[in-house]
C-alpha cells in the first residue's frame, strides 16, 4: 500500500504529489500537471538491491501502470551511486527459500520495468555496476553524470551475468561490443559509456540530468502512446519471452550457483573487501 505523505504545490503552474512506499525505500513523486513520475531509489548508502527494495520497486511499477503513468524517471537519492547492483548479503549464506524468493522478485521487477508501455529514462547520478547497470539498461534512455562507472562487472567477480542481463546489454550496444564487455566484466567511465552507446547522453550535474530526462520524456509523450508502446514492446518481446518462459530454469541456475562453496567463499571475501575499503 502507498501512503500519501504530503502534497506540495510548487509555484503557480505545477503541483507535485509525493508518495512513498511504506518502507521508504522508493520515493515516488508525481507531477500533477504532466503526470510524469520520478522514482527515486532510497536505500542508503548504495541502493543495493535486496528483496525489500526490489519489492518496493515492483509495487511502484504496478501502481504506475494502473494509474496510466505517461512517463517515468528512475534515479537515486545517493550522491555516489545509482545502484550497487544485487545486495551481496542476500546471496551470502541464504536459505533456499530466501534465495528463491529474492531471485523471483528480481525477475518480477525486471519484467515490469523492461515492459512498461510508457517511456522510461534512467537519470544515472552515480556508479551503476552489475544489477545497477541492468536497471539503467532496462529504461529506454540513459543519461549519466560524468566521472562515474557503469557496466556488467560479474566476470571480474568470478560469476556469470545471467543471460537476460547479457541480452539487455547486447540489445543496446550490439553483439561485438557486448561480447567484449561481458567477457572482461568491463566497467566503463561515463565518457566511455557514451562513446559505445551504453548511455545516450551525459549531463553536467544533477540539475542538468533531471532537465535532460524531462526533455526526453516531453519528446516521447508527444508521440501517439499506443503506437509508441506497441513498437517498444515489439522490440523487447524476444528478450522478455526468453525469461518469462524460462523463469524456473533461471531460478535453478541462480540456486545452483549461489550455493557453490567457491561462490560463497568469493562472496565472503568480496563483502569483507568492500567493508575494509
Ligand atoms: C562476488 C559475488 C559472488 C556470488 C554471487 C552469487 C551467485 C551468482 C549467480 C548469479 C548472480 C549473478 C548476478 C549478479 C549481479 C550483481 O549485481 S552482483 C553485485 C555486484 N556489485 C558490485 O560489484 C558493486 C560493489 N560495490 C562497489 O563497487 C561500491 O560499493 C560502489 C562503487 C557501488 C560505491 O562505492 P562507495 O560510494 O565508495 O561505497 P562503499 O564501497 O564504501 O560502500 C558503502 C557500503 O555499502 C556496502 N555495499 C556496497 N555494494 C554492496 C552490494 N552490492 N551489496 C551489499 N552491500 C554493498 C559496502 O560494503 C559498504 O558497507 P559498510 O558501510 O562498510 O558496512
Amino acid at each position: 500500500m502507498f501512503v500519501l505523505r504530503q502534497c506540495l504545490t510548487l509555484g503557480t503552474k505545477s503541483s507535485i504529489r509525493n508518495f512513498s512506499a511504506t518502507t521508504n525505500l522508493v520515493n515516488l513523486t508525481i507531477n500533477e500537471d504532466t503526470g510524469v513520475a520520478i522514482m527515486e531509489l532510497n536505500k542508503p548508502p548504495v541502493n543495493s538491491l535486496n528483496y525489500e527494495l526490489l519489492e518496493a520497486m515492483h509495487r511502484t511499477l504496478v501502481k504506475l501502470e494502473n494509474e496510466k503513468c505517461p512517463g517515468m524517471i528512475l534515479t537515486s537519492s545517493s550522491r555516489s551511486t545509482f545502484s550497487a547492483g544485487l545486495d551481496l548479503l542476500e546471496m551470502y549464506k541464504p536459505t533456499v527459500d530466501k534465495a528463491r524468493r529474492f531471485w523471483s522478485m528480481l525477475q518480477n521487477t525486471w519484467i515490469k520495468l523492461y515492459s512498461t508501455p510508457y517511456p522510461t529514462v534512467a537519470a544515472i547520478n552515480g556508479h551503476s555496476p552489475a544489477g545497477g547497470c541492468l536497471l539503467a539498461m532496462s529504461c529506454e534512455h540513459r543519461i549519466m553524470v560524468p566521472d562515474k562507472m557503469i557496466g556488467l562487472n560479474e566476470t571480474q567477480l568470478g560469476i556469470v551475468a545471467p543471460q537476460w542481463f547479457q541480452d539487455c546489454m547486447r540489445n543496446i550496444i550490439g553483439e561485438r561490443q557486448a561480447e567484449k564487455a561481458l567477457i572482461a566484466g568491463r566497467m566503463f567511465t561515463s565518457e566511455e559509456a557514451l562513446k559505445i552507446g551504453l548511455v545516450d547522453e551525459l549531463a553536467t550535474d544533477k540539475e542538468d540530468l533531471m532537465q535532460k530526462a524531462h526533455d526526453f520524456l516531453d519528446e516521447q509523450m508527444g508521440l501517439p502512446p499506443l503506437a509508441r508502446s506497441v513498437v517498444k514492446v515489439g522490440f523487447r518481446k524476444d528478450t522478455l519471452s526468453k525469461l518469462i518462459n524460462g523463469r524456473e530454469a533461471d531460478i535453478k541456475m541462480f540456486l545452483d550457483n549461489v550455493f557453490q562453496p567457491k561462490v560463497q567463499e568469493s562472496l565472503e571475501n568480496y563483502i569483507q573487501m568492500l567493508k575494509k575499503k
